[in-house]
Parts: structure tokens; sequence; C-alpha cells
């Protein structure tokens, strides 16, 4: 087990030398000989793997956090067509939208075209940037740069810099320029997570002589499992802060070791998400009920979105699905629970015959849904986003009416079943699913998924009790209601 698990480590990209030393530390930590026999040992085994990597990229240390009201410098170095530049747009504009003044300096004055890249990318997200098509001293550029938005009293001013040169070597004199220069105040080293096997040489280097203080992994939504984004921090100590999902500007997540390590091994956190649900208690019989029958009305939606709260952070449960959090890219706990309260508010200033109706009732007496607003506090925008919400639900569950009958019936048939056999099945069809390079994260098939939460082939991948099933509806609800970019139902990025 343990070979098995070393083999696929190597061929996810993790350093030859740091797989050994992670063996030799399994066996020292799992004492095998003195196990009682009840022990799973494959769990043991795989949980001592995981809590292993996981300690790799923990960062166990609070990640840089710009101030408030003063300038604060952030320097990005990394190689070309690592994602720099566009990541620089990221990040800028994530702090943009939590309050801090941002800007961009384009420092490369190597590349014909640099310069206009960031300009479009900029100007796209609403960014001011600075850049010179005449001079060819990066070093001045950049503190000129600098200069000018600090007098403009920025708060977060990014320097992309050039990831190209005839030499190496001059490569990093250009680094240590600018970095004289500018005196960031964090370095940012961007890393292609498709690199593989370089990636320790190649952060090594960079660390030697830009000294970078922090780490954001590029192109984690390709099919490369990151193993050599672990090598890096490894091997430099270094917290990976971010990693980039996509070519949108939305595609920046806060880096979190948990679901990253998961997605290596190709394993989600299948079990303590099913132990999570089935604790909650969720009142899932109505809604079962009317789903099966292909009806799906407000109240439905109402108690759905009051199992999502029970169940806290999103991002937390999408964490205990392979790349469902990824997937989710750029939610917010605090703004999805903010909306979700407020979805929950609507429904609770209607009326019975409102809650049991399909919708119809809204749109043939609008006058209701001005009243609903004014009674929950919210817009008419709002209550008509819980409506169409509501729609789509209801669209979908009337596809499914006859499924949810065959649903119900697996689910009798398993529930005297053994859950640990279902859930090892499970987990042996999340791993080959994880770990099949499925379109990584963000190109995780709902469709398998839910269908697999849902067990509506009946088979071993249901998982009897209560609640589970209606995780088929929460999924499609998660990600309809994911806020800031397109709103209700509006999402589809990330793909
Ligand atoms: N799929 C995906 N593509 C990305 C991501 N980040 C960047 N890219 C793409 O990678 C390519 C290179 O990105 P750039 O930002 O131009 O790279 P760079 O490091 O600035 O390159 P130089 O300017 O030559 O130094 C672009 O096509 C980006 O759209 C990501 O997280 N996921």
């Amino acid at each position: 087990m343990i070979k098995e698990i070393c083999a696929a480590l190597l061929e996810a990209d993790v350093n030859v030398k740091l797989v050994g030393t992670l063996r030799k530390s399994i066996k020292a930590t799992v004492n095998f000989k003195e196990l009682p026999p009840a022990v799973n040992k494959k769990r043991l085994i795989q949980k001592t793997v995981f809590d292993e990597l996981v300690k790799l990229v923990d960062p166990h240390a609070e990640p840089f956090k710009p101030k408030k009201g003063k300038p604060n410098v952030i320097m990005f170095v990394g190689l070309q067509g690592s994602g720099k530049t566009t990541t620089c747009t990221k990040l800028a504009r994530h702090y943009q939208s939590r309050g801090f003044k941002s800007c961009l300096v384009c420092a490369d004055t190597f590349r014909a075209g640099a310069f206009d890249q960031l300009k479009q990318n900029a100007t796209k997200a609403k960014i001011p940037y600075y850049g010179s098509l005449t001079q060819t001293d990066p070093a001045v550029v950049a503190k000129e740069g600098v200069d000018k938005f600090k007098k403009e009293r920025f708060e977060i001013i990014i320097v992309d810099t050039s990831g190209r040169h005839r030499q190496e070597q001059e490569l990093f004199n250009e680094m240590v320029q600018i970095q004289t220069a500018v005196k960031p105040d964090q370095t940012i080293m961007v890393l292609d997570a498709t690199i593989g096997q370089q990636a320790e040489a190649q952060s090594k280097a960079f660390k030697e002589t830009a000294d970078y203080g922090a780490i954001i992994i590029t192109k984690t939504d390709g099919h490369a499992s990151g193993g050599g984004a672990i090598s890096a921090v490894a091997a430099t100590h270094t917290p990976i802060v971010f990693i980039g999902t996509g070519e949108h500007m939305l595609d920046l997540e806060r880096f979190s070791p948990q679901p990253f390590v998961s997605k290596l091994l190709g394993m989600g956190d299948m079990a303590g998400l099913v132990e999570h649900v089935q604790s909650l208690k969720l009142d899932q019989k109505d809604t079962m009920k009317h789903i099966a029958e292909g009806v799906f009305t407000v109240r439905d939606l109402r108690d759905q979105l009051q199992n999502i709260m029970k169940m806290g952070p999103l991002s937390k449960m999408a964490g205990m699905i392979p790349g469902l959090g990824q997937m989710m890219g750029g939610m917010d706990d605090e703004e999805g629970s903010v909306k979700m309260k407020r979805m929950i508010y609507i429904c609770d200033s209607m009326t019975n015959k409102e809650l049991d109706s399909d919708g119809k009732i809204f749109v043939e007496q609008p006058t209701r849904m001005t009243r609903v607003a004014l009674g929950s506090g919210t817009s008419v925008r709002e209550v008509e986003d819980v409506l169409s919400q509501q729609r789509m639900m209801a669209g979908m569950a009337k596809k499914m009416g006859g499924m949810g009958k065959n649903m119900q019936r697996a689910q009798g048939a398993m529930a005297g079943g053994n859950r640990q056999q279902q859930m090892a099945a499970m987990q042996k069809r999340m791993q080959s699913m994880g770990g099949a390079g499925r379109g990584g994260p963000g190109g995780m098939d709902m469709g398998a998924l839910m269908k697999m939460m849902g067990g509506s082939d009946g088979g071993a991948g249901g998982m009897g009790g209560g609640g589970m099933p209606d995780m088929q509806s929460m999924m499609k609800m998660m990600g309809g209601m994911m806020p800031g970019d397109g709103g209700a139902g509006g999402r589809g990025r990330g793909r």
C-alpha cells in the first residue's frame, strides 16, 4: 500500500526525495506490529500520508496581511508564461473588492507587448496601471510607478516583472535591481502547476535570488496534480497563499491545504462529509417526496436553504468533495451566507399559500413581490432571484420526477446494508474520478458527482439513511447561488 501511494505521488510530480522522506516517516509513525487487529490499516496509512502532506503545505503562519491606509508594495516574480501578469490582475482585483485602493505597475520592459497585456487586463478589471513604452530600465519604471501610486495614496501596489531573458543570470540580476528599487513589502513567486519535477530547482533558484515570502500556484484547473507545488513548498519552506483556478479574473482562491492534498491524492473527505451531514438531522422528507413527484415549491427551496445553512461554511463542505472547492472559485463564505440568509428572510415574508405554490402566483400578481421585498427588507430584484432559483429547481424536479422514485427505492433497499462497505465503494469511486484527472477541479463532472451522491443507480454509491440523496439539489443550488458574478444561476465559469 505504501508503495502504491508513493508511486501515485511520484506520478503527481512530487519530488523523488520528498517521497522517500515521506515513506520513511510513515513507517516511523505507524507501528504496524503493535496495531490491534481491528484497526483498518489502509485507512490509517491513508490518513498518515494525508496528514504528512498537509503538514508540508500548511504554512502554520499568518499569511501577509496588507495594512489599510498605507502603501503595500507586492512584487511578482516567476518564469515567463507561468501566469504572472494574469495573476497580478487577479490579486489586484481581489484586494480591490475588499476595499483596498489597488493598482498595477508593469516592470517588464524586456518583452514587447508585456505592457499592452497588463494594460488590457487592468482596463478590463478597472484597475489603474503604470508602465512605459520608452523607458528600457525595468528598475526605473518600477520605481517611477510605485512612487507615483504611493503619492496618490494607493494601498495595494502590485509590480509585475519580466519572466524571460536571454540568460537566466540577467533575469535574476534584474529581479534584484527591481527589488532594491521598490523595496516590496512582499514578494510572491508564481509557479505553474504543470511544471512538474522542475518545481524544486526553479523555486530554489528564485528563492536564493529574490527571497520571496509566498507562492501562488497557477493553472490548478488543468490536468496537473500539483505535486510540484508541494515539492516547491518543501524545498523553500514558503507558504502557498493563493491558487489560480482558471483564466478568468475571478479564478483566484485562497489556498487551503486539505482540499489541495485531497485532490493530489484523488480523494475527498467523503466519509467526513457523510458523517457531518448525517449528524445534522436535516429535514428532507417532504422535499424528497416532492422531488419524487416532480414538484419543487418555494417552501422546498426555503427548507433546502436552511439545510445548507445548518451545514456550516460552504467552503468547508466543498473541501470535503474533491474538486468542488476550486469549482466554487472565489466564493466567500461570508458573502454566501449573507446571501442565503436574505433568501430565507424573503421566504419567511411569504404567506403559506405563496410558499406552497409553484411560484406562478407571483407572476400573476406581481405586487406580491413588492410586498415580500418590503416585508423582508430586501429588494424586488432579490425576490425575483429567489423565484428564479425555485423555478430552476422546479424544472429539475420535473425532469427527475421518475428518477426520484427510483432513488427512494434504492434508498430503502440500502437502509439495512453495510454502511462501511458503501462508504468504501464510494471512496473508491471518488478516487477514480479524482485520480483519473478528469479535467481537474474546474472540470469535475457534476452530473456524475450528483448521480453518485444520489445513488440513483441503486448501487453502492448511495449512502443509505436520510439526508444524503438530497445533496443533488443542494449541489445544484450551491452552483446556482454563487454570489458575485452573474447572481442566481449565473455560473459556469471555471469550467
Ligand atoms: N487555465 C489557467 N490559465 C491560466 C491561469 N493563470 C494564467 N493562465 C494563462 O496562462 C497564460 C500565461 O499567462 P501570463 O499571465 O501571460 O503569463 P506571464 O507569466 O505574465 O508571462 P510573461 O509576461 O511572458 O512573463 C495566459 O494564457 C493565461 O490566461 C490559471 O490559473 N488557469
